[in-house]
């Protein structure tokens, strides 16, 4: 199948020489080309370019191209989430309501909610339920432009829970459109059975759980939850460089509530990112930099927390490449809405329109070890490609809390249009 989208106002392909993330002004460098084509053959992108060159150089592929006609609409690569703990049981609506009245994220979380409640839940849940709720939620982020979403695990806490989520991840990989990347949080929490003994239960993530993760190829990362109460910065180190053995790429949940060092853990271990980062130190944020470790910000957790956002600015000022992602969870996060997190960027973290679209694409695929192959639309790449309903980039901050997706195009098939998915369209002319 040969595909060719014509006449974008702005085609946005943040096209780059640059094999790593971006970082500093390269973040603001959108490289867009005004009356934008793009040809898509199978699941790759062609060439980018104007109408006129596209149709001058590749006239035989143009002549049995489908032609999108994407006039008065921006065009660029499919969003990349590249943090979300995507396969969960239960919602926590109850705790939205202790936090308004007052009590804090760990409060509960030491009471035995948060974390602890959504893992008393996914254990309960069969595989069947998950893969349903689950290829539901993907649905959404669909609809809202998102084709790739890495998804962590770490609701089980015990082996078997935190295999049945990433065996639920997998065959979401295999089934549904949107890609997603699996990445191992056995250590999420201490779960209430090790509560007295937290350092056996590393060990059993250590000796038991990462083994078997890596034997079944069942993740590429394995992340850790380095923070005040959950797992020290020792135990993380632990973890992370046992994963590593296992050939699994460290991630961290660094300095989220209080400092603790995780950011500069991060660049010591070699992790491809650390994430959320609201109180990390300058120093954590100066080894990042030099260690070329990705932050991926979360402002819609701080958001939801009511907490005051990462620093976002002076990370990108001092060389760290930063992402923007959901952190889509029952708990500090629960919104597929990467859109609105873009705006929560721009308006809390002091972030440009231009970098917002960086952190969410390209660095953001870095992140999870994909800019190679997708991110920006480049000759080779798949082709993810995002319309959306807007005169030009600015726009889609502007208008803010809507959805402005028109058209999805993954691996080179159309599965969104006019805003709806295709398979729904399907289901209603079957
Ligand atoms: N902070 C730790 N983990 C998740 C929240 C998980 C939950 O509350 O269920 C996060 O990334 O925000």
């Amino acid at each position: 199948m040969i595909l060719l989208i014509e006449n974008a106002n702005q085609l946005i392909t943040l096209q780059g020489t640059m094999k790593k993330a971006r970082t500093k002004e390269e973040m603001s460098n959108l490289q867009i080309i005004d009356n934008g084509s793009v040809l898509i053959s199978g699941d790759l992108i062609i060439a980018t370019g104007t109408k006129a060159s596209l149709r001058a150089h590749y006239p035989d592929l143009v002549s049995q191209a489908n032609i999108i006609d994407a006039s008065g609409k921006v065009v660029m690569p499919g969003l990349v989430d590249a943090h979300t703990h995507l396969v969960f049981g239960g919602t926590r609506e109850n705790e939205f309501q202790m936090r308004l009245n007052g009590a804090t994220y760990m409060d509960i979380m030491n009471a035995g909610g948060g974390i602890h409640a959504t893992t008393k839940k996914t254990r309960e849940a069969s595989f069947e339920h998950l893969y349903e709720k689950t290829y539901e939620h993907l649905n959404d982020f669909l609809k809202h432009g998102i084709t790739t979403v890495e998804s962590k695990s770490g609701y089980g806490l015990d082996w078997s829970t935190e295999e049945k989520q990433l065996q639920v991840a997998k065959k979401l990989q295999e089934n549904h459109e949107v890609d997603v990347v699996s990445t191992f949080m056995g250590a999420h929490a201490v779960p209430a059975e090790y509560k007295n003994n937290p350092d056996a239960f590393v060990d059993i993530i250590i000796n038991e759980m990462i083994p078997k993760v890596a034997e079944g190829n069942l993740a590429e990362f394995n992340d850790v939850f380095c923070e005040k109460g959950v797992f020290t910065p020792e135990q993380s180190r632990k973890i992370l460089l046992a994963g590593k053995e296992h050939g699994l790429i460290p991630k961290i949940h660094a300095d989220e509530i209080e400092p603790y060092e995780g950011a500069e853990l991060a660049a010591e271990v070699g992790a491809i990112s650390a994430e959320h980062l609201l109180v990390a130190s300058d120093k954590g944020i100066r080894d990042m930099a030099e260690a070329g470790t990705v932050a991926v910000l979360l402002p819609g957790t701080a958001f939801f927390l009511k907490a005051d956002s990462a620093r976002g600015r002076l990370m990108i000022d001092e060389g760290v490449p930063v992402a923007i992602s959901t952190d889509f969870n029952p708990g500090s996060s629960p919104t597929i809405s990467l859109p609105f997190i873009m705006n929560l960027a721009c308006m809390n973290m002091g972030m440009t329109m231009e970098e917002v679209l960086t952190a969410t694409t390209i660095n953001a695929a870095y992140a999870i070890n994909r800019g190679h192959e997708i991110g920006s639309l480049e000759e080779g790449k798949k082709a993810d490609v995002l319309i959306l309903d807007v005169a030009n980039y600015q726009q889609l901050q502007y208008f803010y809390g809507m959805n402005h997706t028109h058209t999805v195009i993954k691996n080179g098939r159309v599965v969104v249009e006019n805003g709806v998915l295709c398979s729904e369209l399907q289901n209603v002319t079957d």
